[in-house]
């Protein structure tokens, strides 16, 4: 029995999502197509990127969900693929890691980024440059690096200063990459709009409209390319400004509105 502020909020959740954006997924399996966003979409935010968990039944879900739409769930992700693959395992999705700039598609093939002796000794000097920077954390994700100061909001700035200098250093195959709490160097290659558009074009996913759903700045070119397509954008909690056509208020409420799904019908 649902009786808290909290889990009536999930309830009107509940109901909206069987109304609207993600019950037609159910009505018409065949037809859509599912992008995840996993840090604060799937999984709940923590306050160290290492210290995020996947919540009991989030794999066993997304599995039955897979199989109910035939496969064409992919995961878009900011993390490295590695990372990412030992969060769900023993479920191996097709997935984009780093922003769209890395992806292993359906038949397991994989697009990687190879990083250059140069972006390792970038990573290393900022590493070097921060080491005092308390609560600051450097996450090296091989071909991208992210500079975390969610524990350290007093460091922003001189992060940016150091961020922009070494996005300069880094030259024109990268991007600044802004986040929450988070400042990122990452291959400028592809954004998980261009991941989303190249997983519509293979199997099982072409012929698909896409629904995707994520929190955070990095998502909102997948918001686009999905409204561009006809298909659904969600953001999970409230933002400024986004191009998401609706919201879902919690990665929580996320995670009930697709248990929900994955029932056995
Ligand atoms: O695209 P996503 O899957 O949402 O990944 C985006 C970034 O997520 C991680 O950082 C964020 O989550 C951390 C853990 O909850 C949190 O401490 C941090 O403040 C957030 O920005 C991850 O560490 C990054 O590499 C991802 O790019």
């Amino acid at each position: 029995m649902l009786t808290t502020d909290t889990s009536r909020e999930a309830e009107a959740d509940l109901a909206q999502a069987a109304d609207g954006p993600l019950g037609i997924l159910l009505a018409e399996p065949d037809n859509w197509a599912l992008f995840l966003d996993i840090d604060g979409t799937l999984i709940d935010l923590a306050e160290t990127p290492d210290g995020v968990s996947t919540p009991p039944g989030l794999v066993e879900n997304l599995d039955r969900l897979s199989q109910r739409l035939g496969g064409a769930l992919a995961l878009v992700t900011g993390r490295n693929l590695p990372f990412a693959d030992q969060l769900f395992a023993p479920l191996s999705l097709p997935i984009a890691g780093l922003h769209g700039a890395e992806r292993r598609r359906t038949d397991g093939t994989l697009d990687l980024v190879e990083e250059d002796d140069a972006f390792q000794t970038l990573k290393r000097s900022l590493t070097r440059v921060t080491v005092d920077w308390e609560g600051v954390i450097i996450e090296d994700k091989g071909a991208a690096v992210a500079a975390h100061f969610r524990q350290a909001p007093q460091w922003e700035q001189s992060l940016e200063a150091v961020m922009a200098s070494a996005l300069e250093a880094a030259g024109p195959g990268y991007t600044l990459q802004r986040g929450k709490m988070v400042i990122e160097i990452r291959p400028s290659r592809a954004s998980k709009g261009a991941a989303v558009r190249a997983f519509l074009e293979e199997a099982p996913f072409a012929g698909r409209k896409p629904i995707t759903i994520g929190d955070d700045l990095t998502d909102e070119a997948m918001f686009k390319v999905a409204n561009d397509l006809g298909g659904m954008s969600i953001r999970v909690g409230e933002a400024d400004q986004t191009e998401a056509q609706a919201i879902i208020s919690s990665a929580v409420h996320l995670r009930q509105i697709l248990a929900q799904l994955a029932q056995p019908s």
